[in-house]
């Protein structure tokens, strides 16, 4: 079972010194043997292509820490990039302690947008980019393509502008410019985008601004410009890593390929049955292409799982069976059959969210799981708030990850749009957005007589209120906007001379932010004046990190590059997030919720086969990530479009066929049937699972306990039914709230209420 594919043999086994540093060995000692032929390969293309918890994001890591470690390429000759902030910081911490925090200091580790986004920075003046060009998010393109549509004939209220932002986005994502794309038009929407496409594009240059899709697009124009730029990247970095292969799309393949050319060291990692990004212009066919471009590229097949029990990889195959376009993986593992897999049957969102709730704290209690140890995942963002209700109500700590993040509330766009006219005064979306915020006195009308002057003298709107006085504007509004001038240039005049956080909190004291967030008085003015608060901590945080080498651009491109998925809990607290937001990512305890009809799969996505299988490759995305609890959850109703609606069970739990998951009640899942008997019980309050059946468990519990009790002492050595022998350190509390803490070789420290933990003693 245990076969790896080598389609030639590794090139540098002759460079290979007899005897390798110790470190090198020990980073080789962590992986299987076929996760080392991975490392070992060094040179040359290489596809890694494997199933979940296979290890792809552990040997890209160790073979990293493999080309240090034996001194083939030196710190900054390394390129990795990662799908997300967090998990660049988390593999070069891995690498950090494999080989030190000194050496592993200069590897380029980051996300495509941020990597490139330093190479603009520092090159882009080669096509017409001062260094301190902004980044706008989608709320900051969607601002730009409003204010341009009605000079284009077009309604915003007829056609949302952020559908068209979408639209172009999509077009820029498969690398197709304006031109082409008005040839490809093919409905009234698609043309209205393909009018806007050249004009915003115009805007954003005049604004020295990038949206995100530039940041993928321009680097190619760079590098298509001036070969001198390429070659020197080329030649800059020998190695290069891309984790989650399977969701970049066209542009980051494009920029993947210029850079390999020539030394040719590409390794790539990634999981065809987990790509799913395609509505983003993710292109699983990069993986096809790979193979085609590089057709001597050695391809790995990692096959052992480490992650999860044998039950939930049952599932996950059984699951991914139902799709067509699949490559053929086999996956296994040592590790054990593990817990049934428990589908919860539930009224109504509520009552799934309290469901779930219950379920998380009775193993937090029974198996002393800590709460960082949960994830509950759900289709859409709207679905948290039942959850977190619940949550709330019964005391449990979470964290959302993505949804509104702190970074896209107002108040603090507000305050980073302040900071970014700093840096970029032509910045128009920045400007439009503080102009008058505080009021000072600039209306719309002023407004739109600067847009207009700028327009006319193809300026930027930073330059037309330089020349106010040709713009004739009425005597108070020309000095409002002579006073909002001069304090932006007075402090972007500081902006070298003055420490970050100074310069922070003295611009928007003077703009009159502060005053206007306490003048209100609201608890929610309060609310906002606190996280101004915590953003001026940030920078202070960033100006300590970053020392010397701190400067506003600095932060705030740090700030545009953080995505939702970054914000991750540190602390220990239950994780609430969206499915595409768990790739990756691996937690004991996994609850999937909403497992519905119309809300997984989405409604949108079921007359298509393609989308229907992006669905469940999304399902399996998030069964995958489970190590060692899975529950599957669905609502018989849910509150939609305004009234409280009927659901239907997914047909992703129809199309099973598996034994591997049980009812509630303990019985087995037969497809086709819905189990009412549970629904019945939680109607009357009593949730399910502390049914009559688990009452009898309880009672037998309480039985092992008071006959063992006496005798779990510190350094007696235990037995627990789920994380095996260990040794008691310490006991603690009274009574009903006795706890042990216990060392299990296999999980670590834990800390269980002895009521429940079933301990046993073994010595
Ligand atoms: N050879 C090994 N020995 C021990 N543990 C391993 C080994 N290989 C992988 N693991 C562990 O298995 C888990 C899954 O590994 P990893 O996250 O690298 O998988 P992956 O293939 O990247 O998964 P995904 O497709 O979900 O991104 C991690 O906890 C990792 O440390
Ligand atoms: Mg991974």
């Amino acid at each position: 079972m245990r076969t790896f594919l080598l389609q030639r043999e590794p090139s540098v086994a002759d460079n290979v010194p007899e005897a390798l540093p110790e470190a090198a060995t020990r980073i080789l000692e962590g992986l299987n043997p076929v996760q080392r032929q991975a490392v070992e390969v060094t040179e040359g293309p290489v596809l890694i292509i494997a199933g979940p918890g296979s290890g792809k994001t552990r040997t890209l890591t160790h073979r990293i820490a493999y080309l240090i470690a034996t001194g083939r390429a030196r710190p900054y000759q390394i390129l990795a990039l990662t799908f997300t902030n967090k998990a660049a910081r988390e593999m070069m911490e891995r690498i950090e302690r494999l080989v030190g925090t000194e050496a592993a200091r200069h590897i380029w580790m980051g996300t495509f947008h941020a990597i490139f986004a330093r190479i603009l920075r520092r090159e882009g003046h080669r096509i017409g980019y001062t260094p301190n060009f902004s980044i706008y998010d989608t709320d900051d393109a969607e601002r730009l393509l409003r204010e341009l549509m009605p000079r284009y004939q077009i309604d915003p209220r007829q056609y949302s502008p952020r559908t068209i932002r979408h639209l172009i986005s999509s077009a820029k994502n498969q690398m197709i410019g304006p031109e082409a794309y008005a040839r490809l038009v093919a409905s009234p929407v698609q043309e209205k985008a393909a009018r806007l496409y050249g004009p915003y594009q115009e805007a954003l240059r005049k604004a020295n601004a990038l949206d995100f899709d530039d940041l993928l697009l321009k680097p190619i124009e760079l590098f298509e410009q001036c070969p001198d730029v390429l070659r020197q990247y080329q030649e800059r970095w020998r190695y290069l890593h891309i984790d989650e292969y399977q969701d970049t799309n066209r542009a980051q393949y494009v920029l993947a390929r210029k850079l390999a050319e020539g030394h040719r060291n590409l390794c790539v990692v990634g999981d065809d049955a987990q790509s799913i990004y395609a509505f983003r212009g993710a292109d699983i066919g990069n993986i096809l292409s790979f193979q085609r471009d590089y057709p001597d590229a050695t391809v790995i097949r990692l096959e052992q799982n480490y992650r999860s029990t044998r039950r939930i990889l049952k599932l996950a195959e059984a699951i991914i069976r139902n799709n067509r376009d699949q490559l053929e993986k086999q996956l296994w593992t040592e590790n054990p059959e593990g817990e049934p897999i428990v589908l919860i049957e539930a009224l109504s969102e509520r009552d799934e969210a309290q469901k779930v709730e219950q379920r998380i704290r009775d193993l937090h209690v029974r198996y002393g799981y800590a709460f960082r140890d949960f994830a509950v995942l759900y289709r859409t963002n709207a679905q948290s708030r039942s959850l977190e209700e619940a949550l709330r109500r019964g005391g449990i700590p979470y964290r959302i990850v993505g949804g509104l993040s702190f970074y896209q509330r107002k108040e603090i766009k507000d305050v980073l749009a302040y900071l970014r006219l700093l840096v970029n005064p032509h910045d128009a979306a920045s400007l439009q957005r503080v102009i008058n915020y505080p009021a000072r006195g600039i209306g719309q009308r002023t407004l739109e007589a600067l847009m207009a002057y700028a327009r006319q003298h193809g300026l930027s709107l930073w330059q037309a209120i330089e020349r106010v006085e040709e713009v004739g504007l009425p005597a108070r509004a020309q000095k409002a906007v002579q006073a909002f001038h001069f304090l932006i240039a007075r402090h972007a005049a500081r902006v070298t001379s003055t420490p970050v956080d100074e310069l922070a909190r003295s611009l928007l004291q003077e703009s009159g932010l502060f005053d206007e967030l306490r003048r209100e008085g609201t608890p929610e003015a309060l609310a906002r004046w606190e996280n101004v608060q915590e953003l001026l901590n940030a920078i202070a945080e960033y100006v300590t990190m970053a020392g010397e080498s701190a400067t506003l651009s600095g932060f705030l491109q740090e700030v545009a590059l953080l995505t939702d998925l970054d914000e991750m809990p540190e602390d220990n607290r239950v994780t609430l997030m969206t499915l595409h937001a768990s790739k990756g990512l691996e937690f004991p305890v996994v609850f999937i919720t909403g497992l519905e009809e119309g809300l997984f799969p989405l409604a949108q996505a079921t007359q298509d086969r393609k989308d229907l299988e992006e669905e469940r490759r999304l399902f399996y995305v998030g069964v995958t990530r489970a190590q060692r609890h899975l529950f599957l959850c669905y609502a018989r109703s849910r509150y939609r479009y305004g009234e409280q609606q009927p659901s239907v069970r997914s047909r992703f739990l129809e199309e099973l066929d598996t034994d591997v998951i049980v009812t509630e009640a303990g019985l087995p899942f037969r497809r086709g049937e819905v189990e009412h008997r549970s629904s019945r019980t939680s109607r009357s309050g009593t949730p399910g699972f502390r049914g009559s059946h688990s009452q009898q468990r309880e009672a037998t519990r309480r039985v092992v306990y008071d006959e063992g009790v006496g005798e779990i002492v510190p350094g007696a050595y235990v037995e627990h039914p789920m994380f095996g022998e260990g040794k008691v350190l310490a006991l603690e509390g009274q009574g009903e709230q006795a706890r042990a803490i216990v060392f299990f070789p296999e999980v670590g420290q834990k800390k269980l209420v002895l009521k429940f933990a079933r301990l046993r003693r073994i010595d």
